[in-house]
């Protein structure tokens, strides 16, 4: 049966709006006609037809705006100062924007508009609320203390649901209680602090350094560490590695012959997996950037259809295999080796539920989670390794005088090192995994003003809240004037009494309040063990520019503009989490 398009439901279901026109211009004349009234000249039904959609929008706009007007006066509040564009519905705003997100530095264009502002701003485009918060004071509102009434929001929901489904990302209110009720024991202190399968990938990603070192080659370190979350996370999550690392790694561009690779069959199958979840992802952020009207442009068809189909192809046997066991009794794969401590998160989950379309649901939100996270992370500290040389010649040291040149690191080990924390802490400062976020409130409420001369701030029911941690981060008032600094040690000395242990919502990486992510202990140690195992092999790392693509490197103009985007040699990427523009090449100086 065919299925309509997200374009064709979004047209049927805006199909009473869209025909008033038609109704008003070409019901009158004959309207007009059956009364016996005045003639009523040909040019005018289709004159007013053209009219009444933007007048009919006009009144509603005015209408809403006058009574949030009244609402805030009743409540002695005032609106959220406005971002006004140059032209009609502040178009301009959006495609500036648009253009930004994908040719700028993260956000860029809204830099701007929080210096012009403030904090707290209404970027109004196509006369919609969409209010941005960088002020930890609306952000705790919204993340912990009013939690109940700001929730993720069907808009933001149906742009994801082909993707990730109602898993415990895409899901509020006692659905996601459910999912993350279901998902939590997974990530208990005994499992997350089990090393094995980390060491094995672990040691995959260093041999594969040290043979491209040894032929001279540059390495695409995010595509190598994005191999290796891959298959650290589908070997914790359903037992299964995708055995991405086994594939083929990519030569740089300015490579003219590379030497010919062979791929074992399951490699291959991997590679299509990783692409379809890479392109999946993709598409869905790019829905959320468009806003309330993505499927306008998904009228020819579901964009997400042909990579679901591929992680399908991949995913759906897994599951029903590891279904199958459970249904006959099967003793679990994970029980054979380490006892029911060591359960997959797939087993863990098939302890509540049977539903193939839930256990795929979690899955893959899971996997989302955990993969293009700390691949991010763990590619901008190298990156930082490269930049600074003394930051890595000081995490070396510690790593050195806590586990030595070769010993397996352990959970204590970590723990303990608490130079590499405040390495990894300051990257995620300056480049979280998750630079934006958003919300939407359920119903009206009042928010502090950041001006104690001012009145509280009116926010709408319904209204559409962006928050940006990238941003908030980067507040020199809130940081210190060095905010724009790589500079770990303020994670240690003076400066996190001076700064961050007064306000500790000014740090948020990792989300806060309810929500908070489930994954963060075991990021945490997954991220500094595979640290720990390459400073252990290597003595330093350098950026190789030759070997990025034509437009990888950050435009030479950006070498002029202040704080960070001046300095950096490598171009962010935003999509629902932020990434590197064609890779970090890379290459390793043995220890
Ligand atoms: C550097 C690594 C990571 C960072 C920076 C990070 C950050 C975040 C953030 C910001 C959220 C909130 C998202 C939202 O509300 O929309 C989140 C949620 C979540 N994270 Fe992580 N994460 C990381 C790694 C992981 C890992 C490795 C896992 C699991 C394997 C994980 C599991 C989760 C889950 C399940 C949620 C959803 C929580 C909920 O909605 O109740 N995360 N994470």
């Amino acid at each position: 049966m065919p299925v309509l398009t997200p374009g064709a439901i979004f047209l049927l279901r805006a199909s009473p709006l869209l025909s008033l026109p038609l109704l008003v211009g070409f019901g009158l004349r004959p309207l007009s006609v059956s009364l016996n009234g005045p003639t009523i000249p040909s040019w005018l039904p289709p004159l007013l037809s053209i009219l009444s959609l933007p007048l009919y929008i006009f009144v509603r706009v005015v209408l809403r705006d006058w009574r949030n007007r009244r609402a805030a006066q009743a409540l002695d509040a005032r609106l959220v100062p406005v971002k006004k564009g140059k032209s009609f519905g502040s178009v301009d705003l959006l495609t500036r924007l648009r253009y930004n997100r994908k040719h700028g530095y993260p956000a860029d264009g809204l830099t701007e508009f929080v210096q012009e502002i403030g904090p707290v701003v209404n970027i109004k485009v196509l006369w919609m609320d969409t209010i941005l918060t960088v002020a930890p004071e609306h952000i705790k509102l919204i993340l912990s203390t009013d939690f109940q009434n700001h929730v993720k929001g069907d808009r933001f929901k149906n742009g994801m649901r082909s993707v990730l489904g109602t898993g415990v990302f895409n899901s509020d209110g006692d659905q996601w209680k459910f999912h993350r009720q279901m998902t939590r024991p997974f990530f208990a202190r005994d499992r997350i602090s089990d090393f094995d399968i980390l060491d094995r990938h672990a040691d995959e990603v260093v041999s594969i350094l040290k043979q491209r070192n040894k032929a001279g080659y540059a390495v695409d370190f995010q595509d190598l560490i994005g191999r290796f979350t891959m298959d650290s996370a589908s070997e914790f999550l359903f037992n299964t590695c995708v055995n991405s690392l086994k594939a083929s790694v990519p030569y740089p561009h300015n490579v003219a012959f590379p030497p010919p690779q062979t791929a074992a069959p399951e490699a291959q199958a991997a590679l299509k997996f990783v692409s379809a979840f890479t392109l999946a992802m993709n598409r869905i952020a790019d829905r959320e950037v468009l806003g309330r009207i993505w499927p306008l442009f998904e009228i020819f068809g579901d964009k997400t259809v042909e990579p679901m189909r591929d992680i399908s192809e991949y995913l759906d046997p897994i599951i029903l295999a590891a279904m199958e066991k459970k249904r006959v009794g099967v003793q679990k794969d994970s029980e054979k080796d380490g006892g029911s401590d060591g359960l997959s998160l797939l087993e863990e989950l098939l302890e509540t539920t049977s539903d193939p379309k839930v256990l795929k649901d979690e899955i893959l939100n899971m996997l989302l989670a955990g993969r293009d996270t700390t691949m991010h992370t763990l590619t901008v500290v190298l990156y930082f390794f490269t930049m600074y040389p003394d930051v890595c010649a000081r995490v070396r040291e510690e790593v050195l005088a806590h586990v030595g040149p070769t010993r397996r690191p352990t959970y204590d080990d970590i723990k303990d090192m608490k130079f590499l924390r405040a390495v990894l802490n300051e990257t995620m400062r300056l480049y979280p995994s998750v630079p934006f976020n958003v919300r939407e409130n359920l119903k009206a409420t009042v928010w502090p003003s950041l001006d104690p001369n001012e009145k509280p701030l009116y926010i709408p029911a319904g209204s559409k809240l962006p928050y940006s941690v990238f941003m908030m981060h980067r507040r020199k008032d809130l940081w210190g004037p060095d905010a724009e600094e790589f500079s770990p040690d303020r994670f240690l000395d003076e400066r996190l009494q001076n700064y961050l242990l007064k306000n500790s919502f000014q740090f948020l990486p990792f989300n806060a309040g309810p929500r908070i992510c489930l994954g963060q202990q075991f990021a945490y140690n997954e991220m500094s063990f595979m640290i720990i195992r390459l400073l252990q092999s290597f003595s330093s790392f350098s950026l190789d520019e030759a070997a990025f693509a034509p437009g990888a490197l950050p435009p030479a103009e950006w070498a002029a503009c202040a704080g960070r985007k001046g300095v950096e040699r490598f171009r962010p990427k935003l999509h629902l989490t932020m990434s590197t523009t064609d890779g970090l090449w890379i290459k390793t100086q043995d220890a």
